[in-house]
């Protein structure tokens, strides 16, 4: 229980809307006791008649007297029941939502590293079916226990005014039912977890499947993906049967136990009657409605526990997200106007979660409004420099200024407002490629888009498809081509028109003529910003202020094209070989 205070802050931001449900509770149980009552006394009016000791006229008096009385109290009870569920489930509702919307705004503040710690199953399912367990508690839970503990006071006091013996022997099956409930409830939530949990796994198979069907058809992997699924969905039937063998007993254990109670009431009661301890046969009969009455609450009560139980761990999960802190924070509110100087001093990076050092000692500057590239084999550190920038992860040691100010001192939403970024696996959203590339600039304008677009050189071929810059993307529209993507994606970065422009390797889908055009409306822009490159191609980089060349985490060479070329290393390598490949094409 010490996990679901947690909860308590919505209890009271809902009070008022809690305290009138427990008061319809109560108000509804008061009205469900009259029924029995009313029932019995209709018995004991016939049975008056039958003693001859009311006449025809009076008896059919009493009894509609009783019906309507029934009729009224029945409605009351079904009103007020009605109205206890809008309050306390539409209660559970709203902190469903409320706290769905804490995670997800928690999600967000999150840094990368997290991201990288956890699966983004886990992610959801504690945002989807571990919230769902929470609100059982602070729904259903909750109402059924209001509801059973004053249905148990009110019942079993009126029982006790009627017939202390009788009530004694009436409620002698009642703790083996409620033990018997509660242990079937565990079995059940055990059993139910276990088919959950072969759900999501199944479900998540099946969208592995989906995603990669391109794969599956061109290496022919059908059949063995059929047996692995047919596999799947034997170990899921096996654990729905379970489930369903355990939930098929409560109905028979449930009629037994009342069915005894019944058995009692009758025959004691019987007795009673016989020996003139009890007058009115219809007492027979109240009681055994009222221990009808009795038996969901007290059934309800090892389901109550055991979902209280469910919630307590799923909410200890959600604590376990709430309670993390994101790893990067900013220190101020203040916010700056960002010119573009960039430098990094003795920088060395090491990524957490796999030890991996990725850059070493690394210093250099970058001027204001200077295009600087960054070559280097692949893995030798140029994403992880563009990262830094962008502060997704702080450095290890050494430190970085922008605009001469630590990045540790920026406030972390102003600076990233500040920069654009291509990233390199350019991911679009399933929305409208307007709407993808209005993610750069939320009030941008179609002419805005189609010039930014036209500066990516995407902008003719977005204009051939039938819905233009209307067209759905994604899973429920169409796949855009690989170069066609990282051409959105830089419309997406240009449009922002921030300061700092990086570019990670966003070209390599394209081929060398539409690089070229690219680049060279690029000039522009690029000559107003600070304006970073990272880059396989000689081609991208050879026109830069600067390049620098990295190996394995470390600066291999630096300088102008010239200045590289005349050091005969690295670069002046890969430059003849790609101007080889080019001669070759
Ligand atoms: N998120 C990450 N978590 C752990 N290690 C990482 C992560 N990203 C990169 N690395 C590792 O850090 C090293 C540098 O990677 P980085 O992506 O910066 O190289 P790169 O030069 O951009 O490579 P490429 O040209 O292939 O994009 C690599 O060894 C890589 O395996």
């Amino acid at each position: 229980m010490k996990e679901l205070q947690k909860l308590n802050k919505y209890f009271i931001k809902y009070k008022y809307r809690f305290l009138i449900g427990i008061v319809i509770t109560i108000a509804s149980q008061i009205f469900t006791v009259f029924t029995p009552q009313y029932i019995g006394d209709a018995i004991t009016v016939l049975e008056h008649f039958l003693k001859n000791e009311l006449t025809a006229e009076a008896t059919k008096k009493a009894l509609w007297h009783n019906m309507l009385l029934i009729i009224g109290t029945t409605l009351a009870a079904g009103f007020l029941t009605f109205l206890m569920r809008q309050t306390i489930i539409v209660m559970s509702r709203h902190i469903e939502f409320d706290l769905k919307n804490e995670i997800y705004d928690h999600y967000q503040k999150l840094s990368l590293d997290f991201y990288k710690r956890q699966r983004t199953g886990d992610l959801m399912s504690r945002i989807s079916e571990d919230v769902a367990k929470v609100r059982q508690y602070v729904g259903p839970a909750v109402m059924y226990s209001i509801n059973t503990v004053f249905r148990m006071a009110v019942v079993i006091v009126q029982m006790y005014i009627i017939s202390p013996t009788l009530t004694w022997y009436s409620l002698i099956p009642v703790p083996f039912l409620a033990i018997l409930m509660y242990k079937l409830s565990t079995e059940i939530n055990r059993r139910s977890f276990a088919y959950q949990q072969n759900l999501s796994k199944l479900s998540s198979f099946s969208q592995e499947i989906f995603s990669g069907i391109r794969v599956i058809k061109a290496y022919t992997l059908e059949n063995r993906e059929n047996t692995a699924y047919d596999l799947a969905t034997t170990e899921s039937k096996t654990k729905f049967m379970r489930l369903t063998y355990t939930n098929a007993l409560i109905g028979p254990l449930m009629i037994l136990l009342i069915g005894i109670s019944n058995l009692l009431i009758v025959f004691i009661g019987a007795r009673m009657y016989i020996n003139g301890v009890i007058t009115e046969i219809g007492i027979i009969a109240q009681f055994i409605l009222y221990i009808n009455m009795l038996t969901w609450p007290i059934a309800s009560l090892g389901w109550v526990s055991s979902m209280i139980q469910e919630a307590d761990s799923s909410q200890k999960r959600i604590n376990e997200f709430l309670n993390e802190e994101p790893s990067i924070q900013s220190n101020t509110t203040e916010q700056h106007l960002l010119q573009g100087k960039i430098e990094f001093h003795k920088v060395h990076f090491t990524y957490e979660d796999t030890n991996i050092q990725a850059l070493n000692n690394i210093s250099f500057t970058i001027e204001k409004g200077e295009t600087v590239a960054f070559l280097g084999k692949t893995g030798s550190g140029k994403s992880t420099i563009l990262q830094l920038i962008s502060r997704l992860y702080d450095v290890s040691s050494g430190s970085i200024a922008i605009d001469g100010i630590d990045i540790k001192n920026w406030n972390v939403e102003n600076l990233r407002d500040q920069i654009a970024v291509v990233p390199q696996d350019a991911f679009l959203f399933s929305d409208t490629i307007k709407t993808n590339i209005q993610f750069g600039k939320e009030n941008a304008t179609q002419e805005e888009i189609e010039h930014y677009a036209k500066i990516a050189d995407v902008h003719k071929n977005i204009i051939r498809f039938e819905n233009g810059y209307e067209t759905i993307l994604g899973e429920r529209g169409i796949t855009l081509s690989g170069g066609q993507k990282q051409r959105v994606s830089i419309a997406r970065a240009l449009i922002k028109d921030a300061p700092v422009l990086l570019l990670d390797d966003c070209l390599s889908a394209v081929d060398t003529e539409t690089e070229e055009r690219i680049l060279n409306n690029l000039k522009d822009i690029s000559a107003k910003k600070t304006t970073i490159i990272v880059t396989h191609r000689v081609s991208s980089a050879k026109n830069a202020d600067k390049i620098i060349i990295l190996n394995e985490g470390e600066i291999l060479e630096q300088g102008t094209h010239f200045q590289l070329l005349k050091q005969n290393g690295y670069y002046t390598d890969l430059y003849n070989k790609q101007l080889a490949e080019k001669d070759v094409l």
